[in-house]
Formats: C-alpha cells, sequence, structure tokens
C-alpha cells in the first residue's frame, strides 16, 4: 500500500476511478484538470495493475499521491484482472455489475487507510458505479462527489429508473415514457440500462447496485463530463431532482495539450505518423472512422454486413476493430486487399482523437457511447449511431433527435445492419451541404468556447474548487 504523509495545508481529494477505459480516461483527464488549479491536494487510488495507468498523469503532476490497494477477491471476475478490458469478451455481459460488486469489497481497507493516514482527504470525488463510497465518507464525516462520465441525460433517465423502479413491460415493442424528464421522451425495454433490466430483488449483487445508484442521489455533489451548451435542459433538471445546485458541467474533457493525443487511453496499435501520412492524402472531410468504443465487439454476422457496407458505399474510412485474443475472425476475409488504398483497419487500440481530429475525417460510425460522442463533437463531425447498450440508446435520441447531428444506421447490440443502408447513409451523410455536418461545425464551436478562458465548463470548475476550498476552510 502507498501511503500519503505530507501533511496538507490545503483540502486533500481522494480521486477513486472505476477500472473500465470509457470511465478511467476522462476521470483521469478530470484530475489532470483539477491540478492544474494548484489549490488541492489529490491522491488517486487504483488497484495495482491499473497503477501503469496513471503514468501520465503521474508525470505530469508529481504532487498527485497514487494509493494503491490490492484488487479484492471476486468469485464473478478472474484472477489477476482487473480492468474490464482484461476479461475475457464472453464475461463482459455483466463486468461492470461484478466489478461494482468486487470494489465494494474495497471499503473496509480504505477505511483503515483514512483512520491511519495523517490528514485523510476531507472529500471522495469517486465513479458513479461507486456509490458505496458515499456511505464510506457519511461515515468519515466528509462530503463525496460524484463523477459521471456519462451525460447528464443518461444520468437523469438511470437515476429516475432506480428512484422509482418502475416495472417494464412484458411487450418488447411497448416504449416506456420518462414524462417527468424534458420532451417526455420514450424508449422500449431493451433499450433501458441493461443494469436496471438484470436487477433482481433480493439478490445481493444487484441490491448493492442499487444501493450505489441510491446512493449517488444522495450524495454532496456531481461532477459531469458535459457542457451546459450541450444539454443544459438535463442539468437544470437534475438540480431539481436532486434538489441542489451542485451539479457541475466541466467537459468536454479534452486530453492535456501537453500529452499526445495518440496514447490516450491507450498506447496506438498502429504507427500514427503512417496513419497520420495516409489521412493526410485524403480530401477534407471525407474519411469515415468507424469504433465501438473500448468495449463492444461485433459479431461475424455485423462485421461481414458493416465491412460489405463500407465496400459498396466507396467512402474512405478507417474502421477500428476490437482484437479479440483467440476470438472470432472480426472482419471478412480479403476485406482489407479490396479495400486496399482507400480504407485502413485498425486491430486493437486506435489513436481515436487524433483520428477523429484530422481535417480528413468528416463522419463518426459509432455505438455512442458518451466519450465517444463528445470526441465527435469537440472534432465537429456528423455522426451515424449504432447504439448498442449501456446509456448509447439516450446519447443517440439526444444526437439524433435533438441536437439533429447525426443518423440512425442500426440500432441493438445484437441487429445485423443492412449493407445497403449502411452505404447509402454513410454517402448521403458525406455530402458537403448536409445539415448535419453544419450543425456538428457550430456545436463544436460550442464545446471548444465552453472550455475555454471564461467559458461555461471553466466557470464550473472553477466553482467546484472554490466550494471544495469552502468545504475544508470550514471544517478547520
Ligand atoms: O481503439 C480505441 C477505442 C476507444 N478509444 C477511446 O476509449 C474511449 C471509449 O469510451 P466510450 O466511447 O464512452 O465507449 P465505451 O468504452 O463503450 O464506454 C463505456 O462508458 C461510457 C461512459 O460511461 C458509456 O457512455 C458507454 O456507453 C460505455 O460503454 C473514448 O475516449 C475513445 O477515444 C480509443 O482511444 N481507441
Amino acid at each position: 500500500m502507498t501511503m500519503t504523509v505530507a501533511v496538507t495545508t490545503v483540502p486533500h481529494i481522494l480521486i477513486f476511478p472505476f477500472p473500465a477505459q470509457g470511465h478511467l480516461i476522462p476521470i483521469l483527464d478530470f484530475t489532470h484538470y483539477l491540478a492544474l488549479r494548484r489549490q488541492l491536494q489529490i491522491t488517486i487510488l487504483v488497484t495495482p495493475k491499473n497503477l501503469p495507468l496513471l503514468q501520465h498523469l503521474l508525470s505530469r503532476h508529481p504532487s498527485i499521491q497514487p494509493l494503491t490497494l490490492p484488487f479484492p477477491d471476486s468469485p464473478g471476475i478472474p484472477p489477476g484482472v482487473e480492468n474490464t478490458k482484461d476479461l475475457p469478451p464472453s464475461s463482459t455481459k455483466s463486468a461492470h455489475v461484478s466489478f461494482m460488486n468486487a470494489l465494494s469489497g474495497l471499503r473496509s481497507p480504505l477505511l483503515n487507510w483514512f483512520q491511519t493516514t495523517p490528514s485523510p482527504p476531507s472529500v471522495i470525488i469517486s465513479d458513479m458505479f461507486l456509490g458505496w463510497t458515499h456511505h464510506l465518507a457519511s461515515d468519515l464525516g466528509i462530503p463525496r462527489i460524484v463523477f459521471s462520465p456519462s451525460a447528464a441525460f443518461a444520468l437523469s433517465v438511470i437515476y429516475h429508473l432506480w428512484r422509482n423502479m418502475p416495472q417494464l413491460p412484458e411487450n418488447p415493442s411497448e416504449s416506456i415514457t420518462f414524462p417527468d424528464l424534458p420532451n417526455s421522451p420514450n424508449w422500449i425495454k431493451s433499450q433501458l440500462s441493461p443494469i436496471y433490466r438484470s436487477y433482481v430483488p433480493g439478490d445481493p449483487q444487484s441490491e448493492l447496485v442499487k444501493d450505489g445508484f441510491l446512493a449517488d442521489i444522495d450524495s454532496w455533489g456531481i461532477a459531469f463530463n458535459s457542457f451546459a451548451g450541450l444539454e443544459s435542459k438535463y442539468l437544470e433538471y437534475l438540480k431539481i431532482e436532486l434538489g441542489h445546485d451542485r451539479v457541475w458541467a466541466v467537459g468536454p474533457l479534452l486530453s492535456p495539450p501537453s500529452e499526445s493525443v495518440a496514447s490516450r487511453g491507450g498506447t496506438s496499435s498502429v504507427s500514427v505518423p503512417h496513419l497520420e501520412a495516409w489521412l493526410d492524402t485524403c480530401p477534407d472531410d471525407k474519411v469515415v472512422y468507424v469504433c465501438f468504443g473500448s468495449e463492444a465487439v461485433l459479431t461475424e454476422d455485423q462485421s461481414n454486413k458493416l465491412a460489405s457496407g463500407l465496400e459498396k458505399s466507396g467512402v474512405q474510412f478507417v474502421w477500428r476493430v476490437k482484437d479479440v485474443e483467440g476470438g472470432r475472425p472480426s472482419i471478412p476475409e480479403g476485406f482489407e486487399d479490396r479495400v486496399a488504398g482507400r480504407g485502413v483497419v485498425i486491430r486493437g487500440w486506435a489513436p481515436q482523437v487524433m483520428i477523429l481530429s484530422h481535417r480528413a475525417v468528416g463522419a463518426f460510425l459509432t455505438h455512442c457511447g458518451w466519450n465517444s460522442v463528445l470526441e465527435g463533437i469537440v472534432a465537429g463531425v456528423p455522426m451515424l449511431a449504432w447504439p448498442m447498450g449501456a446509456d448509447q440508446f439516450i446519447d443517440a435520441t439526444l444526437l439524433v433527435e435533438e441536437l439533429k447531428m447525426a443518423v440512425r444506421v442500426c440500432e441493438g447490440k445484437e441487429s445485423v445492419p443492412d449493407s445497403e443502408v449502411v452505404a447509402s447513409k454513410l454517402s448521403e451523410l458525406m455530402e458537403e451541404d448536409r445539415e448535419e455536418r453544419k450543425l456538428a461545425k457550430e456545436l463544436s464551436l460550442a464545446a471548444k468556447e465552453a472550455v475555454s478562458e471564461g467559458g461555461s465548463s471553466v466557470k464550473d470548475m472553477e466553482s467546484l474548487v472554490e466550494q471544495l476550498v469552502q468545504l475544508y476552510s470550514s471544517s478547520d
């Protein structure tokens, strides 16, 4: 265990990430921006195998102390696995539930650390999947702030579900409406949070998850990787729902400017200069980038149809295929030869932010994971939405129906797209005068403004830090 020994004269904050890439990447960026303020002492808690992922953050901010606690034994997680990215694909279905349960085993070692550390943290900021830290914080008499890597819209729906526990209809095509939310959105059952749908009353793992979300709702505050210009009505809705205004939108959390965007979240599995050189040969806005986040793996059927759609469309593309060790073939045989020169397939980790921000990239076929959505917005590219699970259907509603900067191309984790539809939607969206492209460029400017001096997210970050400092002064 690494111990913090310094006696602090500034507020001491504990940051506790959830070990899944879609959660870690933004909370590490968030921690970087907190550290830049130099008004806080920061300790960040990880289990040993995740420590290397802190390398960039710690070398940039030597004052940040890592705290490593052993990963608790857990029946649902193979020995040696401490990050959802290292789970075999067959076990990723309930990965988040297993990890939420496993990590709650850190409660007692963490309590012990708090009780034996000189100047322990006066606030815990932890991922939305670590609701139990709210109870620990309450026992310690300190506040806990939720860090949300998901949208305020998505959490409005998810918190509504856990608070009200609505019975979901038997009929899979019957939609469920959320009349209390702005615009009364609706989705069918399979599009709602799989974690909520998997809840089994009385089952200890399910009860811990439910309790965790309710504890999030009761927490002192919540910080979103989002910005007011994107979803102010949901941020405002949450303030009313939560009964306080400690709801900060501090995003989009961009990679620190000094950090190579090519290594964000992982080391690129392709040569970045090579890829850049290829993109440099392409005209502006003519390449589509295809990626389904850090977790989703396509079935053979899905890959075949997508590949065929890409082929038929004639567009230039970069397709990131999730590498599955010893798993099924991920793209059809001969595909790469047939599209040589026109398309690039990346097996493994892609330098996503670099790709999206290249002038040649003009569209993004995405599963609508929130980080990808924000990265696409910053890059100003219109999107083709294929939501698959988690919060992605809600993000797709925001992109397609509200922001109108995306079109739907397929829906669902099990659905197989029609290759003709993929091809036509791709070539249509690549047209220059599409409204989606214009709106995407406008939103990109709004996103950049939010994180520039005087912007709404900078102000929210300042207000968050101010409140942390005030809390600390009042506890003296
Ligand atoms: O080859 C890759 C693949 C992913 N990424 C990055 O990994 C992150 C992926 O995050 P996201 O797009 O949000 O997708 P998931 O990994 O699927 O994220 C999970 O977590 C998100 C935040 O809660 C949710 O919105 C998603 O639905 C959930 O699946 C992004 O920053 C990507 O840039 C890369 O850099 N290279």
